[in-house]
Order: structure tokens, then sequence, then C-alpha cells
């Protein structure tokens, strides 16, 4: 059976530090919910949390209706998996999922059964009988997940579970793991600090800093509305300029430069906005796709640095009239790719673009912040 855990008012310390002030999350019942954020920022503390290896210094988790705080991490029956397996190195692939069931003290057939099934669901039947030494990373991590999740589990819990593996590997695992946990439904609790990997597996993802969430989406609302200038940086690529909302005969310019590029915004929402003040500094997230090279001789003035061919896309390294190196994506196409040195000229797709208050902390655009 699959659970909603309910995170209300949680908080961490250690010592006098407070690690995670007030934490507040609902995580939907067979979920695939990632925590993402930058080392120390609190995740593996609140993955512990969720799991009963650290205390609690305030607040509630509870799964469905059943606060779990003083349960011991035995009795929750959550399935574990981390970054370095912690498979029994002195059992084999069988041994070792068989562990948890015979703990449990399931019938001989019965525990038989389940082993055999799981050994298909994560595809590793011909190794059953190796020893953990005579696997891949890959392999060895395919059989911590499985054990996790043979003793069916509540919760599934996973700490970087894919920062061992090389790169291909890590891509072929993420899939495995997402169609996994879509067959068997378990709520799972996912830990990377990985941006790519989050967007790739997660339902919905809390990025954190500081022990606090900035933002609880979607992966396409996070990339796309980050909630603030820190999120906007922390997924993906972007370009952070400075620009200044302005009012002409009634209608919101976005500008860029005294005098400079200007494109109607009409879109916005500016909470406390002074209509007696005309002129409010932003912030602007632009992503290297969100630019366009302008055709009629308007946009903010550019100069190539540098281009990198990428087949599908070329990448530009520009340098802006003001001296700040922007990074910018165009869809390659047969004509030459542009010269060091060339000038052009560059407009935003405003639609896009992410504008933010003088401080980085308030999306003007609309946001998801939890
Ligand atoms: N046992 C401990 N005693 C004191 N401070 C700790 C302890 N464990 C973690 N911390 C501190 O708590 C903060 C959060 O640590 P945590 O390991 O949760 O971060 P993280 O986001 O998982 O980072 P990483 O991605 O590097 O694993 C850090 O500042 C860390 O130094």
């Amino acid at each position: 059976m699959s659970v909603t855990i309910s995170i209300q008012d949680l908080v961490k310390k250690y010592g006098d530090a407070t690690v995670i002030p007030e934490l507040s999350v609902e995580i939907k019942k067979g979920e695939f919910f990632t925590l993402l954020g930058p080392s120390g920022c609190g995740k593996t503390t609140l993955l512990r949390m969720i799991a009963g290896f650290n205390s609690i210094e305030g607040g509630t988790i509870k799964f469905n209706e059943k606060t779990i705080n003083n349960v011991e991490p035995g009795k929750r029956n959550i399935g574990m998996v981390f970054q370095n397996y912690a498979i029994f190195p002195h059992l084999s692939v069988t041994g070792n999922i068989a562990f948890g069931l015979q703990n449990r003290k399931l019938a001989k057939p019965d525990i038989a059964a389940k082993v055999e099934d799981i050994l298909k669901v994560v595809q590793i039947e011909q190794y059953k009988d190796r020893m953990p030494k005579n696997l891949s990373g890959g392999q060895q991590q395919r059989v911590a997940l499985a054990r996790a999740i043979v003793i069916r589990p509540d919760v599934l819990l996973m700490d970087e579970p894919l920062s061992n593996l090389d790169a291909k590997l890590r891509v072929d695992m993420r899939n495995a793991i997402k169609e996994l946990q879509r067959d068997v439904g378990i709520t799972t609790v996912y830990v990377t600090h990985d941006q790519e990997e989050a967007m790739a597996v997660s339902d919905r993802i809390a990025v954190m800093k500081s022990g606090i969430i900035q933002h609880l989406g979607t992966p396409q609302e996070i990339y796309q509305r980050p909630a603030n200038l820190f999120v906007a940086t922390f997924i993906g690529r972007t370009n952070v300029l400075e620009a200044a909302l302005t009012s002409n005969q009634g209608t919101r310019m976005l500008r860029f430069g005294e005098g400079g590029y200007q494109e109607p915004v009409d879109h916005l929402s500016i909470p406390g906005e002074d209509a007696n003040k005309p002129l409010l500094a932003v912030k602007v997230s632009i992503r290297p796709e969100e630019f366009v090279i302008s055709e009629d001789g308007t946009g903010i003035q550019a100069k190539i640095v540098h281009s990198v061919f990428l087949g599908q896309m070329t990448h530009y390294f520009v340098s802006l009239e003001s001296g700040q190196s922007v990074e910018i994506t165009q869809e390659s196409t047969t004509a030459r790719p542009l010269e060091p040195n060339e000038i052009i000229r560059l407009k935003v797709k405003k639609d896009k673009i992410n504008i933010y208050d003088a401080h980085g902390e308030t999306n003007y655009t609309g946001s998801g912040r939890p």
C-alpha cells in the first residue's frame, strides 16, 4: 500500500544550528517526489527524518493519518536505496533480495516467487546466482532497488542512487527507475543535486536552499516559471539581465538599457505596484533559447565571441554592449554560422522570459511558489 506523506512545520537542528526551519509539504500517494538543491541545503537531512534516522526538533511527519515521529525506522515499512548500493557482499543476488522477506518470516515458496517476480521487473534474472563483486555498478544498483521494493514498502526513499554510475548508465537507470516506480506506484522521495535527473524522473520537484523550499512544482513549471532568481539559475541555464519596466502611454514596456530595445509586456502581475512610480528596476532571466536574432535592425546590440556547433543547435557566446557575456542557442541552419566579431541584434521571446523584482525574489510573470 502506498501512502500520503504529510510534513507539517518540521524543524531540524544540529546543536544550535537550525538546518530545516518549519518546513511543510504534502507528498501525494504514489507520487515521484524529488528534493533537489545544492550541496548542504538539507535534502539528505529531510530524507533521513522521513526514514526515522534523524531526530525531529519540531513539527510532525504523517504517513496517511498516522504520525510517525516516534515510530522506529524498522516499523515504518520503507524501502531505501543509497548511492553506495549497500548490498551484502557475502550474499548472492537472490540472497540479497530475499533477505528482507526472510526477516519478515515469509514462507520459503512465497519468498522464491516474490524474488523471481522482482528479478524480472528490474531485469537482472540472468544474474540471480552471482555474487555482488561480479556485477557492474548498474547491476548492483538494480539489486539494491529490487531489495528495496520486494518488501512492498509504503514509501520508497532514494538518496542520490545514481551518482556512482557513469553518464550513460545514469540515463539508462533513471529511465528504469521511473518506469518501475510508475508500474509499482509506491510513494517515492528521491534526493538528487542533478537537475536534469530530477526533471527526467519526477512528478513534482521541491527545489531547496538553506532548508527552505524555494519552489514546489512540476518539472515544467519549475523550468518555465521559476519562483525566484535562485531557482531560475539553478534549473537549466539562463542569462540574467538588468532592465526596467516603464510606461508608454498606458502600455507597460520592458526596456533594456537607457533608450534601448523595448517590448510591451502586458501579462505581468506586480504586487503593490505604485502607479506614480512608472520606472521599476527588474532582473530578467532569459534562457539561451529565449533569444531571437533580430532581422530588422532593432534589439540589444551584441558581438559574437565564439560559437559551438552541436548538430541541431548552435551555441553562441556573445558580448552585449554593456560588456555582459551572454549565451544564446539557435537552431542550426545550412547557412554559415555567425563569425567572431560579427555584430548582431537580439530580441527576446517575451512570453517565455521571466521578470523578477530587483532582488530576484518575486516573479512578476507568475510562479508556482509553495
Ligand atoms: N550530523 C550532523 N551534525 C551537524 N551538522 C550536520 C549533520 N549532518 C548534516 N549537517 C549539516 O546540515 C546541513 C544539511 O546537510 P545535508 O546532508 O542534509 O545536505 P544535502 O542537501 O543532502 O547535501 P549533499 O548534496 O552535499 O549531500 C549541512 O550544512 C550539513 O553540514
